[in-house]
């Protein structure tokens, strides 16, 4: 049976409106990052108002022909392109500030975004995702987002399964599937679909979902997400999962406008023929609370602390009086990092970031990282030196270039430059010239939209 044959007899009569929507274009949204501030003050920023997202109270659908992803504010991490449907699986885990939260297959990092603004700061995220590159992609964007207590891993789940027995509060298993509800934004993949691939991800997803079980606390919650139709791959792989463990039960989920019931009443599928965005399945389990058993603690963080030199010190005094010299800094090399609270041991893991990278101790001086920049709250006048500049205005788009601009001569040293208040990397001053400390990867090239009108 080939994949339009599949859909016809999942859909029935629905079929036609299915069909008639993937003949659409497919659905563009943001989610504003809660990090950055107030939802109302952050929306007000932009000059072109979005659909609300039913589903997700910080999500918008993105009109025709913005390309969101050339502004500044994106870079300063105001808000993350993420497609509407997408932004379901994290909200329905309805993660709280302290908890330990798992991300198990997270790359590009939509999700964990989601995850590290609901901890607002405070527990733990571990994002991971085991092809090293995109891991490396996922620490780039969480970055970017301001996050500070997460830390980013490039892990086989079973490995990680092994060192963090009952460990999570919350669980994310946004699996990697055969993605038939993103033929519509990706209509490649559409022509590489077989019908026997279905089978071979749903072993895949068993087995993460397997591992993903060791490490869910008694008591603890765990959604499972798929972009995909195939019930092989949805109800198939979880009523598998509720037979393989008794103490699982599923959680109802709630049907937003759109939304219908999973087959058997297994979570819960988004198409695209149905709301504004792509195809989705989650569903969501937890795991029954054992009365009297001691929860299992890995040992506190193992690693050599580094002391932070004078001038590292000096550093913050000057460039980020508000912030207080992180005290758990480890180094790498020459990178440092401060380790967000209650850091399990990381040692014999591929870690890719091990929390807040803070930039080089080099004894005589320091070179702070652009994570550092980017963590910092918006600004105000009490958080030390800081260039703040309209998203129009010229030196944005030399910096966003990677180029060096004029500044007044009266400035010394770094500075972090913020682009409507909000920070988007340092430039050191020299002599009447910002120096620019953009790492090269994000520098911005060929067309910009610099200008919001
Ligand atoms: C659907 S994508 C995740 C999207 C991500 N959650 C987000 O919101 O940006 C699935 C990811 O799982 C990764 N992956 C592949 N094999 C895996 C495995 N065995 N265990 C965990 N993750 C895996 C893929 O590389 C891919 O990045």
């Amino acid at each position: 049976m080939g994949f339009d044959d599949a859909m016809r007899a999942l859909l029935g009569e629905a079929y036609p409106a299915y069909e008639e929507a993937m003949r659409a274009p497919a659905v563009k949204g943001l989610r504003f990052n809660p990090l950055r501030g107030d939802l109302v003050k952050l929306e007000a920023l932009l000059p072109w108002q979005g659909q609300p997202v039913p589903w997700c109270p910080e999500g918008r659908i993105l009109p025709e022909g913005i390309r969101a992803g050339r502004y500044a504010l994106h870079a300063a991490g105001v808000y993350y392109l993420q497609e509407p449907s997408a932004m379901a699986p994290a909200v329905q885990l309805k993660v709280q500030p302290g908890q330990r939260v798992l991300d198990l297959c997270a790359a590009p990092g939509g999700k964990s975004g989601q995850l590290a603004a609901a901890l607002q700061g405070e527990g733990l995220l571990i994002a991971n995702e085991p092809v090293m590159s995109r891991a490396r992609v996922l620490a780039e964007n969480l970055q970017r987002l301001g996050v500070e207590n997460a830390i980013v891993t490039a892990e086989k789940p079973q490995m990680l399964a092994r060192r963090f027995p009952g460990y999570f509060d919350r669980i994310l298993v946004d699996a990697p599937c055969s993605g038939e509800g993103m033929f519509r934004r990706n209509p490649d993949a559409r022509q590489e679909w077989q019908e026997g691939s279905n089978a071979g991800c749903a072993l895949r997803q068993s087995e993460i979902l397997e591992a993903a079980y060791q490490m869910l606390k008694p008591g603890g919650k765990l959604v499972y997400s798929t972009c995909t139709f195939s019930t092989i791959e949805n109800e198939q792989v979880c009523q598998a999962y509720l037979d393989a463990h008794a103490d699982l039960s599923l959680e109802e989920v709630p049907l937003f406008p759109g939304w219908e019931m999973g087959f058997g009443g297994v979570g819960a599928r988004l198409y695209p023929h149905r709301l504004q965005g792509e195809g989705q399945f989650l569903a969501a389990f937890i795991k029954a609370d054992k009365d009297g058993e001691e929860e299992r603690e890995p040992d506190k963080i193992k690693a050599v602390l580094h002391k932070p030199s004078r001038a590292m010190a000096d550093f913050f005094a000057a460039a980020l009086p508000m912030r207080p010299l992180p005290e758990r800094v480890i180094c790498w090399g020459r990178q440092c990092f401060a380790l967000p609270q209650d850091a399990p041991p990381l040692d014999g893991l591929k870690i890719v970031l091990p929390g807040l990278q803070l930039g080089e101790d080099r004894e005589r001086y320091f070179i702070p990282a652009h994570a550092l920049a980017l963590a910092t709250a918006p600004f105000t006048s009490a958080q030390g030196p800081l260039l703040n500049y309209a998203a129009e205005d010229a030196e944005i788009l030399h910096y966003l270039r990677g180029e060096t601009f004029s500044i007044s001569k009266e400035l010394e040293g770094w500075h972090r430059i913020a682009v409507q208040g909000f920070p988007i990397g340092w430039v050191k001053a020299v002599q009447g010239r910002a120096q620019n400390h953009l790492p090269k990867g994000l520098r911005l090239t060929g067309e910009i939209a610099w200008r919001y009108a």
